[in-house]
């Protein structure tokens, strides 16, 4: 017996001058080999056809008036959303006229989603600099978002950014911000939110009904007992007893020189660690291309490939969709819908 038909997906389009149109428009072209979740793609119909142009393929497209109609089409054509407005197809070419259509698309898919019409989000990339440049005031799609939902639903939401592949899990409790702002953002209050908040998650988004959680210290050696450094000591070990008070099962702060080999991976499901890069290196460097960036903490779905605009090979046929694929998997089975394989299988 099958059930209802999941509903689709948005996705962005992202920075037209990267990669966004290239791997969606790759990822359909290979849905034979590799089946996909339905999904409307929320692009400009004309940057779409230009960057087709460039890459030598010719997809069925078919310009849709609702996300309802993508089922219906999605086997035979590329469902599109259009944008109101327009996206210029320069590959590598950063230019400001293009930010409107770029967050239309997001607003858009956000609505879809609170609506009910979409089953999650899937975005790709965003240039951050050249939406800033443009007036943007959020550092990126996860506390943009999280505005968006609170500005729809009257309450606010606590964005938490998750890194989620084969070989890791990972957070990064502070995000875009300069590395020398850490350690006055650190604070165990932020520790302990963005901890609750993916205990969870992790069991009620991600399947896992018990999460392990691992702390990471900021400072080398975790401070080497507060010999080099007081953070871990003064702000995580006391959000790490606080959370573990709570029944939740965290460790830490552990070092985090150490806390990436395989055996220390196999003692926890997700490393919580102190900024961007300490979360983002070992997550892009053991799966690259299989990894997702994933926001937790929202009324809505949301994933993202991993990687940004990668606007040196945007237009080339050379960006792999991989990880854009991931993230419409995960999306899919977050949201519920049957496993790809066994909807074949009923088919
Ligand atoms: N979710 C988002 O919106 C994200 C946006 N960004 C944005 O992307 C821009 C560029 O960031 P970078 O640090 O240069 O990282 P990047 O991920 O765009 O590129 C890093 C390297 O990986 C390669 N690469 C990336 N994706 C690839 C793919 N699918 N196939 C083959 N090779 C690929 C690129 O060619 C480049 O050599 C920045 O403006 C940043 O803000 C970065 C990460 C996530
Ligand atoms: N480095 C990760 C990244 O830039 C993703 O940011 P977001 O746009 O998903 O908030």
């Amino acid at each position: 017996m099958t059930g209802p038909e999941p509903r689709p997906l948005a996705v962005t389009v992202g920075e037209p001058s990267g990669v966004g149109a290239d791997i969606t428009l790759a990822a359909y072209a290979g849905r034979a080999h590799r089946p996909l979740p339905v999904f409307a793609f929320l692009a400009d119909p004309a940057m779409l056809a230009a960057r087709m142009a460039r890459l030598g393929l010719t997809l069925a497209v078919r310009e849709v008036a609702s996300i309802e109609e993508a089922s219906s089409c999605f086997a035979s054509h590329l469902p599109v959303l259009p944008l109101a407005n327009r996206h210029h197809e320069a590959p590598g070419l950063i230019d400001a006229r293009n930010a409107p259509a770029t967050i239309e698309a997001i607003d858009r898919a956000t609505q879809l989603a609170l609506a009910g019409a979409a089953s999650a989000v899937v975005t790709n990339p965003i240039d951050k600099k050249a939406l800033y440049d443009a007036g943007f005031r959020h550092p990126g799609h996860t506390e943009y978002l999280a505005d968006l939902c609170a500005t729809a639903l009257g309450r606010d939401f606590m964005p938490v950014m998750l890194l989620t592949g084969p070989a890791l899990s990972c957070v990064p409790v502070t995000i875009h911000i300069p590395i020398a702002d850490v350690p006055s953002v650190l604070t165990t209050a932020l520790i302990i939110d963005t901890g609750r908040i993916v205990a969870r998650e992790m069991r009620t988004r991600l399947g896992i009904p018990a999460p392990r959680l691992a702390f990471a210290g900021l400072n080398p050696h975790a401070g080497e007992r507060g010999a080099i450094g007081q953070e871990d000591e003064t702000i995580i070990r006391p959000a790490v007893e606080q959370l573990r008070a709570e029944g939740i099962d965290a460790v830490g702060p552990l070092p985090a020189d150490t806390m990436f080999h395989p055996e220390a991976r196999a003692r926890y499901d997700v490393a919580l660690c102190m900024y961007h890069d300490q979360a983002l290196i070992p997550a892009k460097t053991l799966a690259f291309d299989e990894t997702v960036n994933c926001t937790l903490g929202l009324p809505i779905i949301r994933t993202s490939p991993d990687h940004g605009t990668a606007s040196g090979i945007a237009g080339t046929g050379t960006a792999r969709p991989d990880s854009f694929i991931a993230a419409l998997e995960l999306a899919a089975r977050m949201a519920g819908h049957a496993a790809l394989g066994d909807a074949a299988a009923a088919a």
